[in-house]
């Protein structure tokens, strides 16, 4: 099966190339980026006025199966992902039971491997069932194909058993995803902890509940010499606090979610559902710090942390409500229109954010259009504007704050291993 890309805009990180070219596809991997392929191919893609870039990657989905196969599959979840651009998603252990072994990590593996467009892997779990005491089986995971391990949901709170866990990571050769909350400094915070929580009548979530976790993870992981990547990074200080980190040659990289540098505390017009995730949206000028890391490349990656959740267990109000939105059908245009489009990033930082550096992270040779690289590519359209519409997702849950958001840029098709497995046609 041959596979011709025709005119688009090539933006591939890893060779520095930003220039309109063909791409050639043969067998599932790339064989030729050039300027006028005349190869006679099964299936041609005019792509004039599209961006080629290598398939995007998410460190951070919640597929929710085994467990809460109401929410999301492996299937559904993965649907989406290609409905989004991602031809690889990294699924969280918060799962039922948790991914803290070599079955589930070879069940979810399996079933991606019948019923997944995308490849799928496995984070495995830090603790046994997630409960910050026992250590799971780390090693047996690296062997099953984690890329990481993570225990997201909730920060290892005893520093202890992190410390070793950081030491197994590190002699595993595999970085640590920090989902950094003091859980004894959360009393029940529903949303940011400001103005705007006072006015709702809400519970607040302050900045220290991230910063101190996230100031400790950096200490810890360096004493332990590991990789640090930091989760969902949503204030001013996680920023600061990697930039000195960087700057200091640590080795720690940082994600950040859609919705945090899109939605600040006071987009939240009243008590509602969607708008609560964890961490919650915070004030104007964390955002804006987000977007100046980001900007900056001190925030590495763009991540959706995808957290499915129904319209019923959402119910009709933040107090209640389980945190997390889903994000993997919506990253991509969020992504540039607003900060491609406002200036702070470059299309080729966008396919670092999204692809190129998540694979670094994971040591994956893919997040490229180099000639010989498997063939994961999205087509993504840069003018197309439209409206979110929620009812289209092909994920399960429709739990998102953006409905009925105007944005531009338009995934048009995704690629995995040379076959189209999403079309917007
Ligand atoms: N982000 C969220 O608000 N929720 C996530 C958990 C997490 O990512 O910490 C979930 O699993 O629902
Ligand atoms: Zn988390
Ligand atoms: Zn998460």
């Amino acid at each position: 099966m041959k596979l011709l890309i025709k005119n688009g805009r090539v933006i591939d990180p890893a060779t520095k190339t930003d220039a309109v070219s063909d791409v050639l596809v043969e067998d599932g991997k790339i064989v030729k980026v050039d300027k006028s392929i005349q190869e006679k191919a099964d299936k041609t893609i005019d792509a004039k006025g599209c961006f080629v870039m290598p398939g995007f990657i998410d460190l951070h989905v919640h597929l929710r199966d085994p467990g809460f196969e109401h929410k999301e599959t492996v299937a559904t979840g993965a649907k989406a992902a290609a409905r989004g651009g991602f031809t690889t998603i990294l699924a969280m252990p918060n799962t039922k039971p948790a991914a803290d072994n070599v079955d589930v990590v070879n069940y979810v593996h399996q079933k991606a491997k019948n019923l997944a467009p995308v490849n799928v892997l496995q984070i495995g779990a830090v603790t046994k069932g997630q409960n910050g005491k026992e250590l799971s089986d780390i090693h047996g995971m690296v062997e099953a194909g984690i890329p990481a391990i993570s225990e997201d949901g909730k920060s290892v709170m005893d520093t202890a058993v992190y410390y070793k866990a950081m030491q197994i990571a590190k002699k595993e050769n595999i970085p640590v995803f920090a989902h950094c909350e003091d859980k004894d400094l959360v009393q029940g915070g529903v949303m940011n902890a400001g103005k705007r929580a006072e006015e709702l009548g809400l519970p607040g979530i302050a900045n220290v509940v991230e910063d101190v976790i996230t100031a400790r993870d950096i200490v810890l992981a360096d004493s332990a010499g590991v990789h640090l990547h930091l989760c969902h990074c949503s204030t001013r200080k996680s920023v600061w606090m990697v930039k000195h980190a960087k700057e200091d040659h640590l080795h720690v990289t940082a994600e950040a979610c859609p919705h945090h540098f899109t939605l600040s505390e006071e987009d939240i017009k009243e008590d509602d559902p969607d708008y609560k995730m964890n961490p919650p949206l915070r004030s104007v000028e964390d955002v804006e710090a987000i977007r100046e890391g980001l900007k900056n490349n001190v925030i590495d990656v763009i991540a959706t942390d995808h957290a499915p959740h129904t319209a019923i267990e959402k119910g009709d109000s933040m107090r209640k409500a389980p945190f997390g939105i889903v994000g993997l059908e919506t990253a991509a245009a969020l992504t540039y229109s607003e900060l491609v489009l406002k200036g702070y990033l470059t299309p080729m930082q966008m396919a670092e954010k999204l692809s190129y550096n998540p694979a670094q992270i994971i040591h994956s040779d893919k997040g490229t259009l180099k000639e010989g690289a498997i063939a994961d590519i999205v087509i993504f359209d840069p003018e197309k504007q439209y409206v979110i519409d929620a009812e289209k997702f092909a994920g399960k849950s429709k739990n998102t704050p953006f409905d009925g958001r105007e944005v531009t840029g338009e995934v048009k098709a995704t690629i995995v291993s040379g076959e189209i497995v999403y079309s917007a046609e």
